[in-house]
């Protein structure tokens, strides 16, 4: 069947994130899921591929001399295309394994104020991999579509898409983003800010793994009332240079999650300031949906109700919004219809 967001029918779409990369089938839903991360080694002008996806999760900041482990994205921005072509040459293997498809027809997911350049570098990387012909959806559309959003309907809603390297604040109605602004940061900001934390209040060096599970372990204590429980981490010392381990109360990281959450409040308001009366005034009634992985961020949504004084709903599964979205639109049409 034929998208109508797109024109021409797709066998699989790519949800190609700064942290995951998902890739969906049409009839097979998500069939590939895993970080965005690729291993190359040897010289730098003839890399050799070793792993991709989630194999090289492991391997970040643990890899020897030759090896190197590359992100193609960054702040949301496709910045290596020479590992999203390994990539998504991987995640397409893997997924013909189970599937027989030829040379599919791909849609791709990205955010909604893509440059030219960067729209470019994406289908330069999916072409190299083999997928052609490709086209592009709005990512904040897939996500309201995946989060079951009437986005047909003549009535303004607000979705803010929270990845890893970009957030992403989108008024939809009718079908379309009317208002779209984007902070390219993300949680992988917030782990970032972590790390600092931790570096520069307990001369503690962690790597980004440990401060991404810091966060989740902030959040889960909190989520189950238990917001005083200590929270262990281990790192090097920066003043001994030995392996350590301390215990710290999470009200410590306070501070760090309120400044990441206050950027997003701004750009929230910023599109409210800038958004017609009458779609406005919708808003009071549908409040503010998040998806996203990190739509659980701690403390996100008190704030943003705090700072807007709309209601915020997180999206169940948020992180796999937009690849339900993606996947609805692979049908030829939203649930919503
Ligand atoms: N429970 C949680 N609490 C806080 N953050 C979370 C949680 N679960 C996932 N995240 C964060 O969500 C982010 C990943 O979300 P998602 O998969 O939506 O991003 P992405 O699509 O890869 O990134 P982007 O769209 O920005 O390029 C990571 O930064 C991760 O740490």
């Amino acid at each position: 069947m034929t998208s109508k967001h797109t024109g021409w029918p797709a066998e699989i779409a790519i949800d190609f994130g700064t942290a995951n990369v998902r890739m969906i089938h049409r009839d097979g839903g998500v069939i590939f899921d895993e970080p965005s991360l690729c291993c190359l080694a040897g010289l730098r002008d003839r890399p050799r591929f070793v792993a991709a996806g989630a194999p090289v999760y492991a391997m970040t900041d643990r890899t020897p001399a030759g090896m190197r482990v590359r992100r193609p994205l960054r702040r949301g921005v496709l910045q290596d295309i020479e590992a999203a072509t390994h990539l998504l040459r991987y995640a397409a293997s893997q997924a013909i394994k189970r599937r027989s498809f030829r040379s599919p027809r791909v849609m791709i997911g990205l955010p909604a104020d893509v440059t030219q350049a960067e729209r470019n570098a994406m289908l330069t990387a999916a072409q190299d991999a083999g997928l052609n012909p490709v086209c592009f959806v709005p990512e904040p559309l897939a996500a309201a579509i995946g989060a079951n959003l009437e986005i047909e309907a003549p009535q303004g809603t607000i979705i803010v898409d929270c990845g890893a390297g970009t957030t992403e604040v989108a008024l939809l109605s009718l079908g379309g983003v009317c208002l779209t602004r984007s902070l390219r940061g993300g949680g992988a900001e917030l782990d970032a800010a972590i790390i600092d934390y931790l570096h520069v209040g307990h001369k503690l060096l962690v790597g980004r793994g440990t401060a991404e599970r810091i966060k989740y372990a902030i959040g889960e204590a909190s989520s189950r009332g238990g917001a005083a429980d200590p929270v262990d981490v281990k790192g090097r010392s920066l003043v001994s240079g030995l392996p350590t381990a301390i215990r710290i109360a999470p009200i410590e990281f306070a501070e760090v999650i309120e400044r990441h959450a206050q950027h997003i409040v701004d750009l929230i308001l910023e599109v409210l300031a800038q958004t017609p009366p009458e779609l406005s005034k919708d808003l009071l009634g549908q409040g503010i949906l998040l998806t996203g992985g990190g739509a659980a961020t701690p403390a996100l949504r008190e704030k943003i109700e705090a700072g807007t004084g709309l209601s915020v709903t997180i999206a169940n599964d948020s992180s796999l919004c937009v690849a339900r979205g993606l996947f609805s639109l692979l049908q030829g049409g939203d649930p919503a219809n």
